[in-house]
């Protein structure tokens, strides 16, 4: 048996896709209440390795990790080399353009003002629908630029809408959907198919399972 590494994310993703695993039965080494960032189960072959959800597609696209679970924002903004094997259902959010008033965000011949943690994404997206933008590159706490006057509109993700409601923001117009999708190393699916190639098929399963 090949030995893999598997690439997880901490908050948000992390104690989903530690149930996702523990669901097939892997992942019982890892103990979510401590400060260790690397656990070993020997048993199965397999180490996982925690580190920032960004951080997630780097591991996995240097070959470091053999799999990784990340969320599509993540993804898209990324253009990471990696194949995107499965849909794990969890971590289901919309990436959203939010704004103070619910008019037309589209003017052709000013530039608009999109503060966001998603610069790659949104320019591109912005791009494609032929509008001029200004990028205020963000770090969190991103529905507060509209409201001091620092952007015109956000892109954002958007869960239950509480954050924008709470700011008197609201949807202008949603983009993706969004949701934590299990990665793979390009040469590691290559060579290690059949290990990740069944890892995939019980998450999968277990996934089906839980949805009756
Ligand atoms: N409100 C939300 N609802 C559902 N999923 C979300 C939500 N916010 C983020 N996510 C998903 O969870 C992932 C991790 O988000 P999390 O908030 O843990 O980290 P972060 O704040 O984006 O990263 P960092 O720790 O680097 O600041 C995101 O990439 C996204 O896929
Ligand atoms: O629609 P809601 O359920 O309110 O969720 C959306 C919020 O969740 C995320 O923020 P996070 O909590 O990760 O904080 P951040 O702003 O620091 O990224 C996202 O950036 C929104 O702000």
């Amino acid at each position: 048996m090949n030995y893999l590494t598997i690439a997880l994310a901490k908050g948000r993703l992390g104690n989903e896709s530690i149930k996702a695993f523990q669901k097939i039965g892997l992942g019982n080494s890892i103990d979510p209440t401590s400060r260790k960032l690397i656990f070993s189960d020997k048993e199965n072959n397999i180490s996982y390795i925690f580190v920032k959800p960004s951080d997630v597609v780097t591991y996995v696209q240097n070959g470091v990790a053999d799999l990784g679970i990340v969320g599509k924002d993540i993804l898209l903004e990324s253009n990471a080399n990696v194949y995107e094997i499965l849909d794990l259902g969890f971590g289901k959010c919309k990436f959203s353009i939010a704004g103070i008033k619910n008019q037309g965000i589209y003017r052709k011949d000013e530039v608009l003002k999109v503060a966001t943690k998603y610069p790659e994404t949104t320019k591109q997206y912005f791009k494609e629908r032929q509008q001029k933008i200004e990028i205020i590159k963000l770090n969190g706490s991103v529905e507060l630029a509209p409201l001091v006057g620092l952007s015109d509109v956000i892109v954002d993700l958007v869960e239950t809408g509480n954050t924008l409601k709470a700011n008197g923001l609201q949807v202008i117009e949603d983009m993706f959907d969004i949701s934590a999708r299990l990665i793979v190393n390009r040469v590691s699916y290559r060579f290690k198919y059949d290990q990740i190639q069944n890892i995939a098929e019980k998450l999968e399963r277990s996934l089906m399972k839980s949805d009756d």
